[in-house]
């Protein structure tokens, strides 16, 4: 499930996905080579190779999503490049195949390291020749696809183990992309926690589900081996359970509690204090009127600390939170001496 905003649906805004999306953009344009997406499950090489497709001048064409481990050896074939009408028993009518549905748009083939070596090589010829042939048919169509193939396993050590073949290996990898994994770009955890429950609260009210400070750190500390989809699908757990609510750390399932056990102590102990109201104080009209000034400068620590709070104390993130330059909220907080 994509959320429908940031680049192409995909959400980010470290160094490395903003690279990427700078990739994206460049091999969007070109429309024409294949693209080989590598990275762990739940990186979003999917969404990549989506945004790839609606970016470029192929978006009036269709995506065509094939996933190569999911589908049957023996079906793989006829639902990649079709049949004609008696090629097997039960062809009782020609059928087009993927790689013809794709015409003049991309086809995205994913787990491609699991395609069986014969399928290899017919795949090799529709991206040298740009043609296909059905199953039991006599004569090739020619076809006009962009390739985007993707996988999680490393393919340069399937081609060692002869696994893969070598050409079509260099075929595929004309461009390669990484799809990093979450926990090396762990300024994109805040970001995505954010995005996601907004996207899942939406659903039925408005009431926003929170997080603490110390849930926070602990979800910053965790290693995320299912990457984005294991997030977005703890967020729409959270959502559902605890709607509009606070989540602290006792909110979260054991697996997520990666924080050390003075820092469990230190957060049982701030749960008595109540945390900072977004909302701004309530004005005092006398007959002088008010004091603008103090009245800002109070909702103002109201939201700096709010921001800390949501960001689990990292100020750069609170900043971008806030739109403000990581070194004026620095000075604000020791300005006026901000208990944090
Ligand atoms: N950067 C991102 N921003 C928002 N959502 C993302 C991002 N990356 C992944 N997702 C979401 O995570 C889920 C998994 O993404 P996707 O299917 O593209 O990953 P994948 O790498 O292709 O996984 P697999 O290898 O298991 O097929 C999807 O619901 C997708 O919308």
């Amino acid at each position: 499930m994509a959320i429908k905003s940031g680049f192409g649906g995909m959400i980010g805004h470290s160094p490395q996905m903003l690279e990427l999306f700078e990739l994206i953009s460049c091999v969007a344009e070109d429309g024409e080579s294949t693209v080989l997406i590598q990275g762990q499950s739940g990186t979003g090489k999917e969404l990549i190779a989506r945004a790839i497709h609606e970016k470029s001048q192929r978006n009036t064409a269709h995506f065509v999503p094939v996933n190569c481990a999911a589908i049957p050896d023996e079906l793989l074939e006829s639902e990649l490049f079709g049949y004609v009408k008696g090629a097997f028993t039960g062809a009782q009518q020609s059928k087009i195949g993927r790689v013809q549905f794709a015409d003049g748009g991309t086809l995205f083939l994913d787990e491609i390291g699991d395609m069986k070596p014969s399928l290899q090589a017919k795949l090799l010829r529709v991206l040298q020749e740009r043609e296909v042939e059905q199953v039991g048919g006599v004569k090739p169509t020619k076809v006009d696809v962009r390739v985007i193939a993707a996988t999680h396993q490393n393919l340069e050590e399937l081609v060692a183990s002869g696994q893969f073949r070598e050409d079509l290996y260099y075929r595929l990898a004309v461009i390669p992309l990484i799809a990093p994994p979450l926990c090396e770009r762990k300024d994109d955890i805040v970001l995505l926690i954010e995005s996601f429950i907004e996207h899942f609260s939406r659903r039925k009210d408005d009431r926003r589900t929170t997080i603490d400070p110390v849930a926070m750190k602990s979800l910053l500390n965790y290693s995320w081996p299912g990457n984005v989809r294991e997030l977005e699908n703890l967020m729409q757990r959270l959502v559902i359970l605890h709607r509009g609510k606070r989540i602290s750390l006792k909110e979260l399932p054991e697996k997520y509690r990666c924080v050390a056990s003075e820092e469990i102590e230190l957060a049982e102990r701030r749960e008595g204090q109540s945390s900072p109201s977004l909302n701004p104080p309530e004005a005092e009209w006398s007959e002088d009127g008010l004091d603008f000034n103090s009245l800002i400068s109070e909702f103002e620590d109201r939201l700096i600390l709010q921001a800390l709070s949501r960001t689990g104390g990292n100020k750069k993130e609170a900043a971008r939170m806030l739109n403000l330059k990581r070194t004026t909220l620095i000075e604000k907080i020791k300005k006026k001496n901000l208990p944090i």
